[in-house]
């Protein structure tokens, strides 16, 4: 695997970010075990139309140099990383952590109908191989057929298929957070695309996020995009659920984009 770009982010830029961070070696920490669920960070970069990419499958650079670096801090500061199926499969990402001296998140791939073909020319499977971020663990229906050479590929780098309940398709969020815990990973940030940030803010599984730190790049990708906008839910009695908001909040510019930090407000 060719030398991957190093990035730096100044230690007076990532001051400010500490407060949204999870508290350090959070998966050792009384902290974590206690709760047995790990500390959940969304995060993403979106357009001023709420776009995550100008379409489903299209890979769509958002963050400018710094957003970038500041990606890749927190990339260092937590445990874990989480895409879904959807976004393996347009971005072919790495998921590893560039900054120098620092250790990479494990990447958890929810794909419960194993639609994402993993295979050795995989980016994420390459850097793992040498030595240059981790294996993912893709988390897939319990009735679903993943081929042998998938398994193998995985096994191979230190990866493997973890097989969860599903209903209609989706697992329950805090089903996939126990098994991310029970692997000792103490910290997920939750990454994208579109249907997976939906399927978390959607009340109440928006109550299982501590953080939330989006990074806005000032262009519309106009309409077609995958967009941000979680499906408006009824509580018990049928009253809609209150707007999303965010408490808590800082407003942090690096370079073009702008990054807010917070927590969601608890009704
Ligand atoms: N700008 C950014 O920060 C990011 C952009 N993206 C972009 O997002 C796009 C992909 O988004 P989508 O098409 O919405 O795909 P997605 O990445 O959200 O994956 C969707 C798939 O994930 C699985 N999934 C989602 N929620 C689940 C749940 N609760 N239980 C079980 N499985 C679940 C399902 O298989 C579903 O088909 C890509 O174009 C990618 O480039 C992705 C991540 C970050
Ligand atoms: N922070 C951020 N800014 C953007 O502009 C993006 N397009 C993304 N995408 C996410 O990062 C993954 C790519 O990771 P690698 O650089 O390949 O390690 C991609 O799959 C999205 O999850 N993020």
């Amino acid at each position: 695997m060719a030398d991957q770009e190093t990035l730096t982010f100044p230690p007076s830029l990532a001051a400010p970010f500490t407060p949204y961070l999870p508290p350090p070696s959070s998966s050792l920490s009384p902290y974590a075990s206690s709760y047995l669920l790990p500390f959940v960070t969304l995060t993403f970069a979106t357009s001023l139309d709420s776009s995550l990419s100008l379409s489903p499958g299209v890979r769509t650079t958002l963050s400018g140099p710094l957003s970038k670096s500041m990606t890749h801090h927190l990339r260092a500061h937590h445990a874990s990383i989480l895409i879904g199926a959807g976004t393996a499969i347009a971005d072919d990402p790495g998921l590893n952590c560039r900054i120098a001296s620092s250790v990479s998140p494990r990447p958890i791939v929810l794909d419960p109908r194993a639609r994402w073909a993993v295979t050795a020319e995989s980016k994420v499977i390459r850097l793992a191989g040498a030595g240059q971020g981790l294996a993912p663990f893709i988390l897939v229906s319990q009735d679903v057929k993943v081929p042998a050479e998938r398994e193998e590929v995985l096994r191979g780098v230190g990866g493997r298929y973890i097989r969860l309940a599903t209903a209609d398709n989706k697992f329950a969020w805090r089903d996939v957070l126990r098994v991310i815990r029970a692997n000792g990973l103490g910290s997920v940030m939750v990454e994208g695309g579109g249907d997976v940030i939906n399927s978390l803010l959607r009340a109440p599984d928006n109550e299982l996020v501590r953080s939330v730190i989006v990074t806005i790049a000032p262009t519309w990708l106009g309409k077609g995009g995958v967009v941000v906008s979680p499906e408006r839910t009824t509580d018990a009695d049928g009253q809609p659920a209150p707007p999303i908001r965010l408490t808590n909040i800082k407003w942090i510019p690096l370079g073009e984009d702008v990054v807010v930090c917070g927590e969601i407000l608890r009704p």
